[in-house]
């Protein structure tokens, strides 16, 4: 088939920002020390939230942000203010439209800790949800006549819009998009409700994962492996979705994400395990077992989408990987909020936290879902104070640039499960 893509974009070299302009005088920011655990912002000024830039009144439980340090907030929440037009992550390849406040459209947990974001560009969501869908039909057979209203009622344009507001093409958005939609297909398919199941699932996981992170064999082998990435749709979509992730990512970028994928089947296979067995973990275990069945994957290709490299060894810091823990984890647990309601009435018993809270220390099903809010919130001002924290030991314009990344895609991936009505709704607790 024909390849409409654009020219690809030429890979960064190590530690470049592609069309980043670096923050004012980065160096000489004053950098403050991070807030203390469970503190993600310093007191609000006398002058009050409404002059920080993420301050705006979006309802109960949306972060009200005072002042932190300039180089912690530029992170969080992105430059603000008069002259900093031209400090937007990075150019793009149309003219941004003007930003509409967040929709109205579903609303946010109460007392849930989260920041609002701007509507994503409606232009660019019409195009992302115009060619994903051309890919998941004509390139990979995705899915069945059946399944479209749930493929369309998914939303992921919006989705990876709201997460990638500094992709600085169409294209590098698809990046994305096909990795978001091929990772929920192997989740339905194999694991959860379209056809899934937990008995065989590690077999069909790694023969998936080799079509992510190829097999070398002989040349007698070769072809049935070769064969196989075509057997079925999660196998075709990873096939596709990694084949261009390659064309723009670097090796190491690459490497990074197989890791991620790997960490994410590990996950799969715990919970199924624990399915087979109907065995409900203790709080911390279904927690450990949610740090690896993630949304990990996800935020650390921000910067493949945004067509620059966060370098191996910076991104291998002990610190920037205590960042991108807390955020995976904090995100992974806004689903586990907002499709409390999904899982309880599908069929069999789903963990989730206020699922595995309830039943591990005994209490009742509202108290249990307040506390898990409390941890999401515990582990997203976490993130925030190891974020700024890594910002000031190392304040390379490709890490601040990450860190924003990564802040700004668990800021969308809030505003996709708040406003995913089709997919959503919530308890009815308050
Ligand atoms: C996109 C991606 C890497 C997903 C991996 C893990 C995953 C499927 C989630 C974090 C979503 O959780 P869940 O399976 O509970 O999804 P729904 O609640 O059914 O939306
Ligand atoms: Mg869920």
């Amino acid at each position: 088939m024909p390849d409409p893509r654009p020219a690809p974009v030429q890979p960064s070299p190590p530690g470049a920002v592609g069309a980043l302009p670096a923050p004012p005088s980065l160096s000489t920011l004053p950098f403050a020390p991070a807030p203390a655990p469970g503190a993600g912002t310093v007191p609000v000024p006398e002058d009050g939230p409404g002059d920080g830039p993420a301050a705006e009144s979006a309802g109960e439980g949306a972060a009200v942000v005072g002042r932190q340090s300039p180089a912690a907030e530029w992170i969080l929440r992105g430059p603000s203010g008069l002259g900093t037009a031209g400090l937007r992550l990075a150019r793009r390849e149309e003219p941004a439209a003007p930003e509409p406040e967040a929709p109205a459209a579903g609303n946010p947990i109460p007392g849930l800790y989260h920041h609002p974001v701007p509507e994503p560009d409606p232009a660019r969501v019409e195009e992302v949800s115009r060619r994903i869908k051309a890919w998941a039909l004509d390139e990979v057979e995705l899915y069945p006549e059946e399944w479209e209203e749930q493929f369309d009622g998914f939303s992921v344009g919006r989705y990876m819009v709201a997460c990638h507001p500094d992709a600085p093409t169409v294209e590098h958005l698809m990046l994305a998009a096909r990795l978001m939609v091929a990772e929920n297909a192997v989740d339905d398919c194999y694991c959860e409700d379209h056809g899934g199941s937990p008995i065989g699932l590690g077999g069909r996981l790694l023969l998936a994962h080799t079509a992510l992170d190829a097999l070398h064999t002989t040349q007698e082998y070769h072809p049935h492996w070769a064969q196989s990435l075509h057997a079925d749709a999660p196998r075709r979509a990873y096939r596709s979705a990694m084949e261009y992730l390659l064309q723009e990512a670097g090796p190491s970028q690459a490497d990074r994400f197989r890791h991620d994928m790997a960490r994410l089947h590990l996950g799969y296979l715990a919970e199924a395990a624990w399915a087979q067995t109907d065995h409900v973990p203790e709080v911390w275990e279904y927690l450990a077992m949610r740090q690896f069945n993630n949304f990990r994957p996800c935020p650390t290709i921000t910067d493949t989408v945004g067509g620059y490299e966060l370098p191996a060894d910076l991104h291998a810091r002990p610190d920037m990987q205590r960042v991108i823990a807390l955020a995976g984890n904090a995100t992974t647990l806004v689903n586990d909020l907002y499709s409390y309601t999904k899982e309880l009435a599908a069929p069999g018993r789903h963990l989730n936290l206020p699922v595995v809270i309830a039943e591990r220390e005994g209490v009742p099903e509202r108290e249990a879902y307040l506390k898990a809010v409390e941890v999401h919130n515990e582990l997203m001002r976490d993130f925030e104070a190891e974020a700024a924290a890594v910002a000031a030991a190392c304040p390379l314009p490709s890490v601040l640039r990450f860190l924003r990344g990564v802040a700004v895609w668990v800021d969308g991936n809030h505003y996709w499960h708040q406003s995913n009505t089709y997919r959503y709704s919530l308890p009815d607790f308050w």
